[in-house]
C-alpha cells in the first residue's frame, strides 16, 4: 500500500489533542521522539521555573510559607495533582527525590525479611539502576545478592510472561519489585493481576513507573499495590534532573520510613526540632530532606496540560500514533531486516516502538544526521516514541520517509556501528 502525507495530515486535523504540540520547544528542523528519555520542555514549565525564580527574588526566606505555591507544602501539593495520573489518593504521593533514591527509601522500608522470607523478586529486563539499588539493599541487610536477588528471565529477550513472574512468587519472597513498562520493548506488566498474585502469598509488591506515568494510564489503589516510583523528566516534561515521584498505599501509612530524615515529619511539628521525628501521616514520612525547589517548579506547569488534556484521551492518542507508526514500517521498511519488537497489542503495547537491526546503532546516527532524534539501546535497538502531546501523525509520516532514505541510499554507512556516550 502508498502511503501519503496527505493522510498524515488527515490523521492530524482529527486530532484534538494537536493544539498542545504549539505550547512546547521542539529543537528546530528535528522530529524529535525521545520524549520517552528526556521529555520536551512546554512554555507552560518554563513559566513555572521563572514564577520560581521570581518568589526567591521577591519573599527570600519567606518563600517557604508565601506567594502562590509555598515552597513547604509544593512537594504534598504536587502529589495531588498527580493523583489522576496512577489513580491514587492525593496524600498517597508526594514529589521527592529521584527514581533511585525513592526505591532505596522503599526498600528500606518495606523489605522485612523474616524467618523463611528474605528474598526479593525482580525481572532481568528492568532499568539496571533499580537492580543496583535492590543489590546493595540486600547487601545492607547481610545478605548475597546472587542468592537473594531472584530475576524472573524473559523467555524471547524483551518481554515477561505474567505466568512466569507468579511462578517465582515462593514462599521464599519478601518483596517484588517490577517496572510498569519496560525501558527497551515497552511491554505493559499486568500490574493488577501480579499485585493480586503476590498478596495471595503474603508478600508485597511496588512497581517502576517511569515509562509508564504520563504514557499510559493506572489504578493503582484499585489494584492495591503497595508502593510504586518514578521520574517526571520523561513522558511528564519536567525537564532533565526534575524532582521524582512516590506512592505509598494508604494502608501503610505510618509504617516508619526506613531512610528518615526532617522532611519525614509531620509538617506542624517539623520545626519543634525534636530529636525524636513524627513522621506525617502519609507518604510525605517518605520524603528525607529539603526538597529541590528549582527541579520542582517545571512539574505545576507539565502537570496542569495532563489535567486539561486527560489521561484516557492521550493514552488513546500515543496507541493511535505507535499504531500508525509500525503500519508505516510494515509498508514502506519491508526488506531491510528490520524487526518490531515491541508487543503489537494494545493491551500490552507502551508509549513506544522499538525496532531492531543489525545495524541499529548506526541507522540511530544517521537518523540524527537527519533530523530524526531517536535513541539507541543496546544490543541492536532503535526506541522511536512519538509523545500524544507534542508528536504529530505528520512527524511519523517524515521520520518513516527518512528512515526508507537511509537504508536505500545506505546513508548509515558513513557512521561506525557504534554508540554514542548515551544513546
Ligand atoms: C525504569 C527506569 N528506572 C530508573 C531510571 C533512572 O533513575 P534515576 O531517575 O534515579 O536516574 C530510569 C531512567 O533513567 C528508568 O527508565
Ligand atoms: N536519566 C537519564 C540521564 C541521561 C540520559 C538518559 C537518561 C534516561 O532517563 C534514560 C532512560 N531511563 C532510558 O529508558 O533509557
Amino acid at each position: 500500500m502508498n502511503t501519503n502525507i496527505k493522510q498524515a495530515q488527515e490523521l492530524d486535523q482529527q486530532d484534538t489533542l494537536h493544539h498542545f504540540r504549539s505550547e512546547f520547544y521542539i529543537p528546530e528542523k528535528s522530529i524529535y521522539l525521545d520524549g520517552n528519555s528526556l521529555g520536551l520542555l512546554s512554555k507552560r514549565a518554563e513559566k513555572a521555573i521563572d514564577a520560581a525564580v521570581q518568589s526567591w527574588k521577591d519573599y527570600a526566606i519567606d518563600g517557604w510559607t508565601e506567594g502562590e505555591n509555598p515552597w513547604y507544602y509544593l512537594s504534598e501539593n504536587l502529589g495531588v495533582m498527580s493523583a489522576p495520573l496512577i489513580g491514587a489518593e492525593p496524600d498517597e504521593i508526594v514529589v521527592t527525590g529521584s527514581t533511585t533514591t525513592n526505591l532505596h527509601q522503599l526498600t528500606a522500608t518495606f523489605y522485612k525479611p523474616e524467618g523463611k522470607k528474605t528474598k526479593i523478586l525482580a525481572d532481568e529486563l528492568n532499568f539496571p539502576s533499580d537492580i543496583y539499588a535492590l543489590k546493595s539493599q540486600l547487601k545492607l541487610k547481610g545478605y548475597n545478592p546472587d542468592e537473594h536477588l531472584i530475576q524472573v528471565q524473559s523467555s524471547d529477550g524483551h518481554t515477561l510472561r505474567t505466568e512466569d513472574i507468579v511462578a517465582k512468587m515462593s514462599d521464599e519472597i519478601a518483596l517484588i519489585v517490577l517496572p510498569g513498562v519496560l525501558y527497551r520493548s515497552g511491554q505493559v506488566l499486568d500490574m493488577k493481576t501480579l499485585t493480586k498474585e503476590a498478596h495471595q502469598r503474603g508478600i508485597l509488591i511496588g512497581f517502576d513507573l517511569c515509562h509508564s506515568i504520563g504514557s499510559i494510564p493506572h489504578s493503582l489503589s484499585e489494584w492495591d499495590v503497595d508502593f510504586a516510583f518514578w521520574c517526571t523528566y520523561k513522558h511528564l516534561n519536567a525537564g532533565p534532573g526534575s524532582v521524582a515521584g512516590l506512592y505509598v498505599n494508604r494502608k501503610h501509612f505510618g509504617t516508619e520510613p526506613g531512610l528518615a530524615g526532617w522532611f519525614s515529619s509531620a509538617k506542624e511539628k517539623q520545626f519543634d526540632m525534636d530529636h525524636t521525628l513524627t513522621p506525617a501521616e502519609n507518604a510525605g514520612a517518605y520524603q528525607i530532606g529539603t526538597p529541590h525547589l528549582l527541579s520542582l517548579a517545571p512539574l505545576l506547569g507539565s502537570l496542569e496540560m495532563f489535567e486539561e488534556a486527560g489521561m484516557e484521551e492521550i493514552r488513546r492518542k500515543s496507541l493511535r500514533l505507535t499504531g500508525y507508526l509500525m503500519e508505516l514500517i510494515e509498508n514502506e521498511l519491508g526488506g531491510y531486516e528490520f524487526k518490531i519488537a515491541n508487543p503489537k497489542d494494545e493491551t500490552t503495547r507502551g508509549g513506544h516502538v522499538l525496532l531492531e537491526h543489525k545495524e541499529a546503532a548506526r541507522i540511530c546516527r544517521a537518523l540524527k544526521a537527519d533530523g530524526v532524534v531517536p535513541d539507541f539501546r543496546k544490543p541492536d535497538g532503535i526506541r522511536l516514541a512519538p509523545v500524544a502531546l507534542y508528536n504529530s501523525f505528520e512527524d511519523v509520516w517524515k521520520s518513516v520517509q527518512i528512515l526508507k532514505r537511509i537504508m536505500d541510499e545506505e546513508k548509515f554507512k558513513k557512521y561506525e556501528n557504534k554508540r554514542g556516550v548515551i544513546a
